[in-house]
C-alpha cells in the first residue's frame, strides 16, 4: 500500500491555462485531492504566459473545476482547499532569465519535482534547457509531456534528443492517455489473468481483430492544430497502435515498465510496411462532409471555424494491420477511426475461428465463429458470443448466438471509473513508468505511420467523402468485404 506521504511532490505545470490543463490535468489533481491521495506538502505551481496574481488564477480555476468535474462529484469546500495548494507564475517559456522565479518557489526540496510540460512539443526541448542552466532539475526529477512527439520519426528524434540532454529515458513519462484508461489497462488483466484466453490467442484460433475508436466529435475549435496531423497523426500513431500492441503482444516476464515495453516494441517492429502498391487494400482515408450528428445538422470539416478550403486532412482512416511473427501470420487487425462518426465508440472485436469440422444446418454456417467484444467506452465491459441451441421442440439442432455478458458497472457496481489523467498522474507521483510509452516505442510507430503518409503524399488521390454521422467512406467496408470477412454488427 503506497502512503500518500511516499507520493509528495511539487508540481509545475507548464501550460497551465491551456485547454489540456484546465479542461483534464487540474479536474484529475481535483479527483485525487477528492480521493485522499495528494499528500499534504503537495504543491502546484501554474505557468502561463497571462498576467495575472495567484488570486485570479485560484478563482478562474474554480469555474473551470465546477465546469468540467460532474456536478454530482464536485464539492466546492474540496475543490477550496485544493486551491490552497496551487500558486500561478507569470513565465515565459522561451526566456531563460525569469525561470530564477522556480527556484523561489521550492521551499521544500524533499518533495519530489515533477515537471508537466502541457505546451506544444515544439517547447519541450526549450523548457529542458532553461530548467537545467537554472538549476531546477536533477537527476530525480519526472517530466511529463505529451503526444504527439512530433509530426514524423524525424522531428520525433529532435523532441527526444532535445529531452535526452538534460535526463534520462527513466525520467520521461511520455503520456498515451489511452494507457490511463481503466479498460484499457484491463486487456493487460483479460490476456495474461485468464488462461482460457491466453492459450486461444494466436493464429491457430484467432481469424482476425477490428479495433474502432469512433468520435462523434469533430475538429472543437482545434483546426489549426488538427489540420497539420490528421487522423493518423492524432489518433493512429499513438492511441490506436498502443491498443494494438495490447491485444497482440507476447506475455511480459512481469508487469515492469520495461517488460511491458519490450514486448510492445516487438509487435511494432514487426508491423507489415504498407508499400504504394498495397494502399488500396489496405487503407482508405476520408474527411467528413456536412451531415448530421445527434439529429442536429453539423458543418463538414472545409466549413469548420479557421478551416482552410483547400485542405486535404484526412479526419478518418481504415487500416489494415498485419504482425509479421509467428502467433499474427495471416491475421489481420482492421483499425478504423473518425470523427464524426455516429457515436462514441471504442471497441476491440476479436472474431475466432470456427471449429475444424462444421456439423450443423449449413444455413446457419456463417454463425459459427465466436467473437470476444471488449467495449472500452463508454458501456465499459466485455461479451463473448457463444453459439447454443435454440430452445423448442419444432428447433431441432438449430443453432442461436448469444452472449456471455460482463457490464463492469452493473457486475461489480463500480461508483465511477477514474478518468485517464488520474490514473497517470497517480502513476507519475509514484514514479511508475509502465502506462507510460517509451522513445523506441514512439519511434517504430512514427517508421510505420510515416510510410503511409509518404504514400498518400506520392499518390496525391485526396481523402474520399463522407457525411457527418456515417461510419465513414463505404470503401472501409468493402476493404474488410473483399477479404472475405465482416465487420462485427450488434446483432
Ligand atoms: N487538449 C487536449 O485535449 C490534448 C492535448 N494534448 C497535447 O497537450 C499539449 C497542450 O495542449 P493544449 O492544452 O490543447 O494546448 P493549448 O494551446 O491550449 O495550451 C498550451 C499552453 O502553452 C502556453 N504556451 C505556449 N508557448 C508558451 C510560451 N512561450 N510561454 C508561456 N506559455 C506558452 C500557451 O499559452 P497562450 O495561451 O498564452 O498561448 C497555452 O496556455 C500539446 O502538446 C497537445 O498536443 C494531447 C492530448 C489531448
Ligand atoms: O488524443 C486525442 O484523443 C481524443 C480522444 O480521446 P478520448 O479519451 O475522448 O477517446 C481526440 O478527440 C483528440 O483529437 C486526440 O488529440
Amino acid at each position: 500500500m503506497v502512503k500518500t506521504s511516499d507520493t509528495r511532490c511539487d508540481l509545475m505545470l507548464f501550460g497551465a491555462v491551456g485547454d489540456l490543463a484546465q479542461r483534464k490535468l487540474f479536474p484529475a489533481l481535483y479527483q485525487l485531492e477528492c480521493a485522499g491521495l495528494l499528500a499534504p506538502e503537495s504543491r502546484v505551481l501554474a505557468l502561463a504566459r497571462r498576467d495575472m496574481e495567484t488570486t485570479g488564477f485560484r478563482d478562474q480555476l474554480f469555474d473551470n473545476l465546477k465546469r468540467y468535474v460532474k456536478p454530482a462529484e464536485f464539492d466546492a469546500g474540496v475543490a477550496r482547499g485544493f486551491l490552497e495548494r496551487v500558486e500561478y507564475r507569470l513565465l515565459d517559456f522561451t526566456d531563460p532569465a525569469g525561470y530564477d522565479v522556480l527556484q523561489t518557489w521550492r521551499d521544500a526540496p524533499d518533495n519530489e519535482l515533477i515537471v508537466y510540460m502541457a505546451t506544444p512539443p515544439a517547447m519541450y526541448g526549450v523548457i529542458a534547457r532553461n530548467l537545467k542552466a537554472a538549476s531546477c532539475c536533477n537527476e530525480n526529477t519526472r517530466v511529463v509531456v505529451e503526444k504527439p512527439i512530433g509530426h514524423d520519426l524525424e522531428s520525433s528524434k529532435v523532441i527526444n534528443d532535445e529531452l535526452g540532454e538534460v535526463y534520462n529515458e527513466n525520467q520521461l513519462f511520455r503520456i498515451d492517455h489511452y494507457l490511463g484508461k481503466e479498460t484499457v489497462q484491463n486487456l493487460i488483466a483479460l490476456r495474461f489473468a485468464n488462461n482460457l484466453f491466453a492459450s486461444q490467442w494466436d493464429q491457430n484460433h484467432i481469424s482476425h481483430v477490428e479495433i474502432t475508436v469512433a468520435e462523434s466529435v469533430g475538429i472543437e475549435g482545434r483546426w489549426g492544430y488538427f489540420d497539420k496531423a490528421g487522423q493518423i497523426r492524432d489518433m493512429v500513431q499513438n492511441h490506436l497502435l498502443q491498443l494494438l500492441c495490447l491485444i497482440a503482444m507476447d506475455p511480459p516476464a512481469d508487469l515492469s515498465a520495461d517488460s511491458l515495453r519490450d514486448e510492445k516494441v516487438k509487435v511494432l517492429k514487426a508491423l507489415k510496411t504498407i508499400r504504394p502498391d498495397m494502399m488500396d487494400s489496405y487503407v482508405v482515408r476520408g474527411q467528413y462532409t456536412a451531415g448530421t450528428s445527434d439529429g442536429k445538422p453539423v458543418p463538414g470539416y472545409l466549413e469548420e471555424e479557421g478551416a482552410n478550403k483547400g485542405s486535404e486532412t484526412e479526419t478518418f482512416v481504415a487500416l489494415k494491420a498485419e504482425i509479421e511473427n509467428w502467433r499474427w501470420s495471416g491475421v489481420p487487425f482492421y483499425i478504423r477511426t473518425g470523427k464524426r462518426l455516429p457515436e462514441k465508440l471504442s471497441q476491440i472485436i476479436i472474431h475466432f475461428k470456427p471449429a475444424p469440422h462444421y456439423i450443423f444446418d449449413p444455413d446457419q454456417k456463417h454463425l459459427a465463429n465466436n467473437k470476444l467484444i471488449i467495449r472500452l467506452q463508454p458501456d465499459e465491459g466485455m461479451s463473448l458470443r457463444i453459439l447454443t441451441k435454440d430452445h423448442g421442440l419444432d428447433k431441432g439442432m438449430r443453432l442461436r448466438q448469444g452472449p456471455l455478458e460482463l457490464t463492469f458497472s452493473e457486475t461489480f457496481e463500480t461508483d465511477r471509473i477514474p478518468d485517464a489523467y488520474e490514473r497517470l498522474l497517480w502513476e507519475i507521483m509514484k514514479g511508475n513508468q509502465y502506462l507510460f510509452v517509451r522513445r523506441d516505442e514512439v519511434e517504430y510507430a512514427w517508421r510505420w505511420v510515416d510510410q503511409v503518409i509518404r504514400n498518400w503524399r506520392d499518390s496525391g488521390e485526396p481523402p474520399k467523402r463522407y457525411a457527418a454521422g456515417t461510419w465513414g467512406p463505404v470503401a472501409s467496408i468493402a476493404m474488410i468485404t473483399r477479404d472475405g470477412r465482416s465487420l462485427y454488427e450488434d446483432v
